[in-house]
């Protein structure tokens, strides 16, 4: 449940409905969605530590390009579900607050789903990218 989306920092500012004026604003307002995401959600917080660490063990591996490819469109999947959870996560308490609805769990839980899915298939591509590399290095160090 949010309840730290209102903004309280931005209280004396008029706040904006209208569309944006050009891409600098449209730029700011992303960047702000961003920084909400990571802000409130700790399930973000973890996907980027755990972004930095695979990132760096593919450094310290030297993996190939089109490892590295799979590297990004598994974190891509990732952070897009996390987005998309919060966005319903968002909408659903915005329209519910605190009453309960089945629809409401199931819009929830579905979304959680698709986040549950993205890192399962971020799992399995990292094993199938770094076991040999790990198997190697097992072989190597012991
Ligand atoms: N208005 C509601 N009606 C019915 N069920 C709800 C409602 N709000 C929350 N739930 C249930 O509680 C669960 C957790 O709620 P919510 O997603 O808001 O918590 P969260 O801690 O932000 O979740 P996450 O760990 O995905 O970030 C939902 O998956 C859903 O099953």
């Amino acid at each position: 449940m949010h309840s730290g989306w209102k903004g309280k920092k931005n209280a004396h500012r008029v706040p904006q409905v209208t569309k944006n004026n050009n891409f600098l604003q449209s730029l700011g307002h992303a960047l702000n969605g961003l920084w909400l995401v990571v802000k409130d959600e700790r399930n973000m917080r973890f996907h980027i530590i755990a972004s930095i660490l695979v990132i760096a063990i593919g450094f310290y591996f030297k993996i190939g390009r089109s490892d590295w490819l799979w590297i990004c469109v598994a974190i891509t999947s990732v952070i897009t579900a996390e987005f998309l959870n919060t966005i319903v996560e968002a909408i659903v308490d915005l329209v519910m607050g605190n009453q309960y609805h089945e629809l409401a769990k199931t819009a929830k839980d579905v979304a959680a789903a698709s986040t549950l899915i993205a890192a399962a298939f971020a799992v399995v591509i990292g094993l199938l990218i770094f076991a040999p590399y790990i198997y190697y290095f097992i072989e190597l160090h012991l």
